[in-house]
């Protein structure tokens, strides 16, 4: 058996909405080099973890078949990681090398990663492994201009990872890479969708002065440039996230016209929706993913995740009116 690290690397994959930390997380998660790795995520239903593949262990903690274990965050990090180190310790779970924790796309990882310093146990067993940030090649200029957090996020990331540069040959990128080496010109860059992209090596362990700073507790701040604090011209944002959920099946050309107007009309507000659909038809749900005004490819799920058989959609948005949402999904999916 494995021996227990003295200090356990804790790496933070973050993140704006949306820009691809779960697939991510998922093409690392598959790498059997990384199998003595335990994860920390909200849902598990966010990286549509196969139930056939996973074995259900202690509560809130599931196997994968690549031997990872993967854990929800119920309460807050302190109180997850102390439940990893203290099943670890007494033999209930494998002797994980390495956590990694996929934050919420609008997390500040500031305060995620002193968490690790200022609690009096989890000092004693684990230390700041890469913050990993995921940036979207196609809204991530834009978002970076808009949202402070996510300018947060790119400024304390040890390595940079872009992703969806697939499916844009935008002029944007050279400027977006620009934008990048400005905010934090010591991270490492790499982009998902190259050939030769190793999605371990954002775990390789680089020069961390960010994490060295934070190990020494003394005064660490952050220097973003000002007109980036509160967004494009003093922009402030006013996020609200919804759940829209629907009874009965969903007619696909209805729902994809619907998203569509959405999409081109306030795509700059609908920051992100996501979720899975039963579709008339169809036995397996569908999973749907935008992100302002890009709709991804809707995928296939290998089956449902639980009993619930209820079409859900979740969305953050920006300065929206919420309601008016709600009310035109129902209306259109009710035709
Ligand atoms: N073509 C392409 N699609 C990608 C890439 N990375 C992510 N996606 C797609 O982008 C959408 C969002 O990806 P996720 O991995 O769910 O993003 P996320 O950051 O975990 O999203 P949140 O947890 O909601 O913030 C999905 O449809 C992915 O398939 C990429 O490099 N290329």
């Amino acid at each position: 058996m494995a021996e227990i690290p003295q200090f356990t690397p804790v790496n933070l994959l973050t993140g704006f909405l949306g820009s691809g930390k779960t697939t991510l997380l998922k093409r690392l998660l598959s790498d059997p080099a990384l199998s003595d790795t335990a994860v920390l995520i909200n849902e598990f239903g966010e990286i549509g973890l196969d139930h056939d593949l996973v074995e259900q262990v202690d509560g809130d903690m599931v196997m994968l078949q690549s031997g990872c274990v993967c854990c929800t965050i119920r309460g807050d990090l302190a109180e997850a990681l102390r439940a990893l180190h203290e099943r670890r310790e007494r033999g209930a779970m494998p002797a994980f090398q390495r956590v990694v924790i996929e934050s919420t796309g609008l997390a500040d990882p500031f305060p995620i990663l002193s968490t690790l310093k200022a609690d009096s146990v989890l000092r004693h067993h684990f230390r700041p492994g890469n913050v990993i940030t995921t940036v979207d090649a196609i809204n991530g200029l834009g978002q970076l201009q808009r949202y402070a957090e996510s300018s947060r996020q790119v400024v304390i990331a040890d390595q940079l990872v872009i992703t969806k540069t697939d499916m844009t040959n935008t002029a944007d990128f050279d400027q977006l890479l620009a934008q990048l080496a400005r905010l934090n010109p010591d991270a490492v860059v790499t982009c998902a969708a190259d050939q030769g992209f190793q999605p371990a090596s954002v775990l390789d362990e680089t020069i961390n002065l960010i994490s060295d700073s934070l190990q020494s507790q003394s005064g660490f701040y952050c220097d973003i440039p000002n007109a980036l604090e509160n967004g494009e011209n003093g922009h402030s944002a006013d996020f609200r996230s919804f759940v829209v959920t629907v009874d009965q099946p969903v007619d696909w050309t209805a729902f994809g016209i619907w998203l569509t107007m959405l999409l081109n009309r306030h795509g700059q507000q609908v920051i992100r929706v996501k979720g899975i659909l039963n579709l008339e038809g169809e036995d397996r749900p569908v999973a749907i993913h935008g992100v302002q005004h890009l709709v991804h490819p809707p995928v296939h799920m290998a089956g449902w995740p639980s009993d619930d058989r209820r079409s859900r959609l979740v969305f953050i948005v920006d300065g929206l009116e919420t309601e008016l949402i709600r009310q035109s999904f129902e209306a259109f999916t009710a035709l």
